[in-house]
């Protein structure tokens, strides 16, 4: 599996840099509350600078300019933290900006094929690349095979074979054709492509607070009102108990107490998360998905071209009762001349190779039966009235009792050993008899095993939903080592199985290629489409993954389970400091005048002002000195849930309780030689 490298270069830093002073404007910051708070602080403080007695006491100017460069501080740190995540994604978008050229297609018009620039292709455009050109836009292949080099969009340099019909038709614009000629139908307008998406997602252009983000978001404001609420009754006591609370004092005191550690890594925080995924070769539509992929408890996987690399291919002609392999396999050939599914074309390729054919005149004239996931046949409806078909065994059996024929004996122990060996049996019928059979070879993808242990091992149940019969489905879940199967399922089965297990409140992960599996990836919380899949599937899913490796998901959910865990990491680090800055201040601030309040000096801070300062530096460098782990994320072990957030809570709510007495009594000794 190929991993974007994703570094921080001299020059994001820089840009970041910048970012952090922009990001000051109010507007801007007025988005994220508890920031706009501080803000306000710093603005008052410099106010307080020019007018020193607006609102009565005050305190030394050294006191007050300190208040405020150390707030400024603040809120450039954070700052710097949201560009600098956003930062990274906007130099991938610009290395793929490089990729999105306009080139010229050649669209066939009524009058013929005619020149135009890829920018003018709409929603239905066919058009013809040929080998050396660039697919003009995100199309599928309606006629034609050819193998196309998708490195600019993959990064992976092999190519890969595209052909029409079947699971292998869609193309993406800005890769190259390598080989042959292909007709493509352009699926996507100007400005909506694959590549447009993938642009203004990495940009963050089009990054939405996620509800899992505006839950906590809210939960901060409400913290923040609170507080505010409690420093601004707060000069009202004292002044009961006789004594004057300077204006900087209170910010500072503020400042300390409202989450302004999560507050500002906040969208850090979930920016990287998104990143991380790209990293991954995983194009997310949206945070949610990032988000949910962490709590999946259940994934279900298609098995052709899922979990095996789906070139079911046919190997073998398997004849029932008194027929002949070369009968057999006639009747398979005639009942795929039309059949653009690498299933069918495989056939008419086994026939070629083995040295047979039959008369062209046969198939003249024929209506063509199109394979359909809901029939699981195809064929072609002669004209001379016969109807000749291949299918799903027990699809054929039953078309065939349909119209009164008899099932041969032999059809189901043959069948049967193609299944128990992994293969696909399709069974050949002309009207009321049946043939014989279709070998279908699949390979299973190497390390399903290791990659299926390893998301049991993280609680979660691997399903494998296939269109197959129960016999391949047994053998290919046993080679994989998935949990369950369930075979002979058709698209609507593929979605029930999905809501059965959202009924039981679990989050659903559906992964797959097909048109078929296209309304059971839109059910799924999340649903992760192979890349060399469909146009269907890829708009029903909510991810793609570009290496087509459904193995992959074992990243994704690891990758949201440590988001949501860096969230919750550092909220609980982040509420947990301020008891400690709680320490530092209250008692700095009554101790002149109610000395009692010494024996909650427990610090032993040098004087009331160096312990109010030090609590506020503490507040402002503990934001970049945890830049490094909301970007990276919290290191991810598997296990069970429960045993992660107790881990979770002793690291991060004990280290951030003891963390800030260290911090600010070491900050204090260096800043008593200055106040
Ligand atoms: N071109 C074809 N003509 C006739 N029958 C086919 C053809 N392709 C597949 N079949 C039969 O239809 C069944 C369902 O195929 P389909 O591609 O819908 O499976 P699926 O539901 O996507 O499952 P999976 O991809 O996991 O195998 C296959 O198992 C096979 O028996
Ligand atoms: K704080
Ligand atoms: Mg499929």
């Amino acid at each position: 599996m190929s991993k974007r490298k994703s570094v921080l270069t001299r020059d994001i830093v820089s840009q970041a840099v910048k970012q952090s002073f922009i990001k000051l404007d109010p507007r801007i910051m007025l988005r994220n509350p508890v920031m706009f708070v501080v803000e306000a602080g710093f603005l008052i403080t410099v106010f307080l600078l020019f007018v020193p007695d607006a609102f009565g006491v005050s305190v030394s100017t050294g006191f007050n300019i300190s208040v405020a460069l150390i707030l400024l501080f603040t809120l450039l740190f954070a700052n710097f933290a949201e560009a600098l995540a956003e930062g990274r994604g906007k130099a991938q978008a610009d290395s793929l900006k490089k990729t999105k050229k306009e080139i010229m297609a050649n669209k066939i018009t009524g009058q013929g094929v005619k020149q135009v620039p890829s920018t003018e292709l709409r929603k239905g455009d066919v058009v013809v690349v040929i080998q050396g050109e660039m697919i003009p836009g995100d199309g599928e292949v309606i006629e034609g095979l050819a193998s196309v080099d998708e490195s600019a969009i993959t990064g992976e340099s092999a190519p890969v074979i595209k052909e029409a019909g079947g699971d292998f038709s869609s193309v993406t614009g800005g890769t190259k054709v390598i080989s042959d000629r292909i007709k493509v139908r352009i699926t996507s307008d100007p400005g909506e492509s694959f590549l447009d998406r993938m642009i203004s997602l990495v940009e963050g252009a089009k990054r939405q607070k996620t509800p899992n983000e505006i839950a906590l978001n809210t939960v901060l404001v409400s913290l923040t009102i609170i507080f505010l609420l409690v420093v601004i009754t707060l000069p009202f006591y004292a002044d009961y108990l006789g004594i004057q609370l300077q204006v900087p004092v209170l910010i500072a005191l503020l400042v300390c107490l409202i989450p302004t550690t999560i507050g500002g890594l906040l969208s850090a925080i979930g920016i990287a998360g998104m990143d991380r995924v790209t990293q991954f070769n995983v194009l997310a539509m949206s945070g949610k998905a990032v988000e949910a992929s962490g709590d999946i408890n259940t994934i279900i996987l298609d098995k052709t071209g899922t979990i095996t690399y789906g070139n079911r291919m046919a190997s073998e002609f398997v004849p029932v009762g008194n027929y002949s392999a070369q009968e057999v396999g006639v009747w398979a050939a005639v009942s795929s001349v039309q059949d653009e599914t690498p299933e069918g074309r495989s056939v008419l390729e086994l026939l070629n190779k083995q040295g047979l054919s039959f008369p062209q005149s046969v198939a003249e004239g024929a209506d063509f039966i199109e394979f359909k996931a809901e029939t699981r046949m195809s064929g072609v409806d002669l004209k001379d009235g016969r109807k000749v078909r291949k299918g799903a065994v027990d699809a054929v059996k039953m078309w065939v009792a349909d119209q009164g024929g008899v099932i041969p004996s032999g059809l189901q122990e043959n069948s049967n050993a193609i299944a128990t060996a992994g293969g696909t049996p399709l069974a050949v019928a002309v009207d009321q008899t049946i043939y014989g059979l279709i070998y279908l070879k699949d390979t299973v993808k190497p390390g399903m095993r290791e990659r299926f242990d390893q998301m049991r091992k993280m609680g979660i149940k691997t399903i494998m939903c296939t269109g197959d019969n129960p016999l391949t489905a047994a053998t290919i879940a046993a080679e994989a080592g998935v949990d369950a199967f369930i075979a002979e399922s058709k698209p609507e089965d593929k979605i029930a199985v999905i809501r059965r297990e959202q009924a039981e409140g679990k989050l659903v992960a559906m992964t797959g290629d097909g048109t078929n599996d296209a309304p059971a990836l839109a059910q799924a919380d999340v649903g992760i489409a192979m890349n060399s899949g469909t146009v269907a599937a890829k708009e029903a899913a909510n991810m793609v993954d570009l290496d087509s490796d459904p193995s992959k998901i074992i990243e994704v959910v690891s990758i949201g389970k440590q988001l949501l865990m860096t969230r919750g990491a550092l909220t609980t680090f982040s509420i947990a400091n301020d008891i400690a800055k709680y320490f530092a201040i209250i008692p700095a601030m009554f101790m002149v005048a109610i000395p009692e309040m010494k024996v909650l000096n427990i610090m032993g801070l040098h004087s009331p002002m160096s312990a109010i300062l030090s609590a506020l530096i503490f507040n402002a460098i503990i934001i970049p000195l945890l830049i490094p782990l909301a970007m990276k994320g919290v290191a991810y072990k598997p296990m069970s849930s429960s045993r992660l957030l107790s881990r979770n809570l002793l690291v991060y709510g004990l280290g951030g309780i003891i963390a800030p007495f260290i911090g600010i009594k070491l900050i204090d000794l260096l800043v008593q030689f200055m106040v």
